[in-house]
């Protein structure tokens, strides 16, 4: 058992992070006035340690000091309480209230998707959590459900939201001045994947992400290397499966906004979600299905969102890279900025990895410090990720590799001469067309709001647990009022964690179906003709009867005996012509 301070003592460790290992410890004697909980001598906590290099980082260690008072002071029902924060030597600690359960990451693993209802009431209780860190000025940065655990005290599951401050601290530029992206990349949301300014609205595209998941089992741009998430993230929308009820789509579409102004606050996004949960359960009234089919007007988006305060080197993207600026000759099509560094800067394609597919030349896609046998860095912090549990990544990216500071731009002049086209990923679909924005030159420099009113958290809202059946990899369609449009239930493959792929497929052609599934060569050509023959009969008949037509041709019949003697005498011509040739081409007697 190792001290920790002169108060705690390190028991056993409860999981390992990105940011250091996590211990169930237990209290030696009460600690000092400093501390938000003194304890107990003999009381059982948590406390992560963080990693070395982190304790060691004077930038990280006055971080972690500045923002003692912040964590200390943030409670909430649903989130996790920071007790202590502990500096001794080269060890940093957080000491926090011990969770009796599992994180919901490896809940979902174990037990499958959430209900409707269920995934909206226990996202609501987080929505709460981050409600009351926002409007303290506290941005989490890191939402994901292995940063919630599920308190089990009681019969009940209560959310509870941790590892605030976390992403802040391993974003200091101890660590970021070194070009680290601090992340996950299934729950990274668009401004922060290209480095712009980031506001609260971060943790609320984190909770659809987190919501979309609780549904269905996995995040809904997965797979593939994290360049892909991210691109995904960047460009592609999200598309609703069959079995979320729609008034719960409405609400993760508009938390999955790639604009963060349009998205909701925590505070509508709560009252949101307990709106949709009243409406969609199977005794709810007609009004209540109403209000729910409604919440599109509840989500008001965040008029003053928290925005995160600026760290030197880390929330400006033009210190993220070598060489940038002017000095280094950097690609500025727009006159915006001028963060590209300068080899290959015009030509997206020469910075991106061969994924080594047919034909593919290595090298000519690879940047110049990496090697043709050496996975890219995006690769191997995916895969890092995956060993990892999905944790916080934090992870040396050069910048000459990160092609979302070099995707083609919307408006940059033709390079000066023509380059082969070369595809950024040679076995991955191809790009799509993307209207990027550069990142902004200016710097982010809103100073951090100061917590002006005092949060009043709704009382927390306990879902029974009755109401939460976990599915062992199956959706269980949710009946619904008549009066909503009820999504198709559907057979839902195993909800497994995304399977590893080695490497994304080329996208398939959209079939194209054919109105005559069965081929028969001129059938076509045919029915067109019969078709004709048939119009050509009508309308003679009806010229025949309806016109003076019959007078004329002076035969005084009807149109059957008229059309049967044309009959007749057609093919007495073809019989006459066939004699006469059959004769001309005999032999004379
Ligand atoms: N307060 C706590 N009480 C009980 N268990 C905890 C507590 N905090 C964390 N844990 C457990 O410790 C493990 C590691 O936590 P940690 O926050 O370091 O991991 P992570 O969230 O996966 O990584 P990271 O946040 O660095 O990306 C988690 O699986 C979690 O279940």
């Amino acid at each position: 058992m190792r001290p920790v301070g002169s108060k705690y003592l390190l028991e056993e460790p409860l999981g390992r992070g990105a940011t250091g290992t996590v211990w169930r410890a237990r209290q030696r004697e009460a600690a000092g006035a400093e501390a938000a909980v003194a304890g107990q001598p003999g009381e059982t906590v948590a406390i992560k340690v963080l990693k070395e290099e982190l304790a060691q980082d004077p930038d990280i260690v006055m971080r972690f000091l500045r923002e003692r008072s912040v964590l200390l002071r943030l409670t909430h029902p649903n989130i996790v309480r920071t007790r202590d924060l502990v500096v001794e030597g080269d060890l940093l600690a957080l000491v926090m209230d011990l969770i009796d359960g599992p994180d919901l990451h490896r809940y979902l693993r174990e037990n499958g998707p959430f209900t409707p209802v269920a995934a909206s009431l226990l996202t609501a209780q987080i929505a709460d959590a981050l409600a009351a860190s926002h409007a303290d000025g506290v941005v989490h940065r890191d939402l994901k459900p292995a940063n919630v655990l599920l308190d089990e005290r009681g019969g009940q599951m209560k959310p509870m939201l941790t590892d605030f401050g976390i992403a802040r601290l391993a974003d200091s530029p101890g660590l970021t001045r070194t070009h680290e992206f601090v992340g996950t990349p299934a729950y990274v949301a668009p401004e922060s994947a290209e480095g712009r300014p980031q506001t609260s609205a971060v943790d609320i595209y984190g909770a659809g992400i987190l919501l979309y998941e609780l549904l269905t089992g996995r995040p809904p741009f997965a797979g593939g290397t994290a360049l892909e998430v991210l691109h995904r993230h960047l460009s592609e929308d999200p598309q609703r499966p069959s079995t979320v009820p729609e008034p719960l789509w409405t609400v993760i579409e508009r938390c999955l906004r790639k604009e963060p102004n349009e998205r909701p606050s925590a505070q509508s996004l709560a009252r949101g979600l307990r709106v949709v949960a009243a409406g969609i359960g199977v005794h709810s009234s007609a009004a209540e299905v109403e209000a729910a089919l409604g919440v599109g007007a509840l989500l008001a988006p965040d008029p003053s969102p928290a925005p995160v305060p600026e760290t030197p080197g880390a929330a400006d993207p033009t210190q993220m890279l070598p060489g940038t600026g002017a000095q280094a000759g950097a690609y500025d099509p727009n006159g915006m900025t001028s963060v590209l560094p300068p080899v290959g800067a015009a030509d997206a394609t020469s910075v991106l990895p061969s994924t080594g597919g047919p034909g593919a030349d290595p090298t000519s896609v690879m940047p110049p410090v990496q090697r043709p046998d050496q996975p890219h860095p995006w690769q191997s912090q995916m895969q890092a990720a995956r060993d990892r549990n999905e944790q916080t990544q934090i992870q040396y990216l050069d910048p000459n590799e990160d092609p979302l500071r070099r995707r083609p731009q919307r408006q940059a002049p033709p390079p000066p001469q023509h380059r082969p086209q070369q595809q950024p990923y040679r076995q991955g679909p191809p790009p799509q067309q993307q209207q990027y924005q550069q990142p902004p030159q200016q710097q982010y420099r809103q100073p951090q709001q100061p917590p002006q009113q005092q949060y009043a958290p709704p009382p927390p809202q306990h879902y029974q647990p009755q109401q939460h059946q976990p599915q062992p990899y199956q959706q269980q369609p949710q009946p619904q009022q008549p009066q909503y449009r009820q999504p198709q239930p559907q057979q839902q493959p195993p909800q497994a964690p995304p399977p590893q792929r080695p490497a994304p497929r080329e996208p398939r052609e959209p079939r194209r179906r054919s109105a005559n599934p069965v081929r028969i060569p001129g059938l076509g050509c045919l029915k067109g003709c019969l078709v004709l023959i048939l119009v050509f009969f009508v309308a003679g008949w009806l010229i025949w009867e309806l016109t003076p037509l019959q007078q004329w041709v002076g035969t005084g019949r009807g149109w059957w005996d008229q059309v049967w003697t044309w009959g007749s005498d057609v093919v007495d011509w073809v019989a006459t012509i066939g004699d006469s040739a059959g004769s001309s081409g005999s032999p004379n007697p």
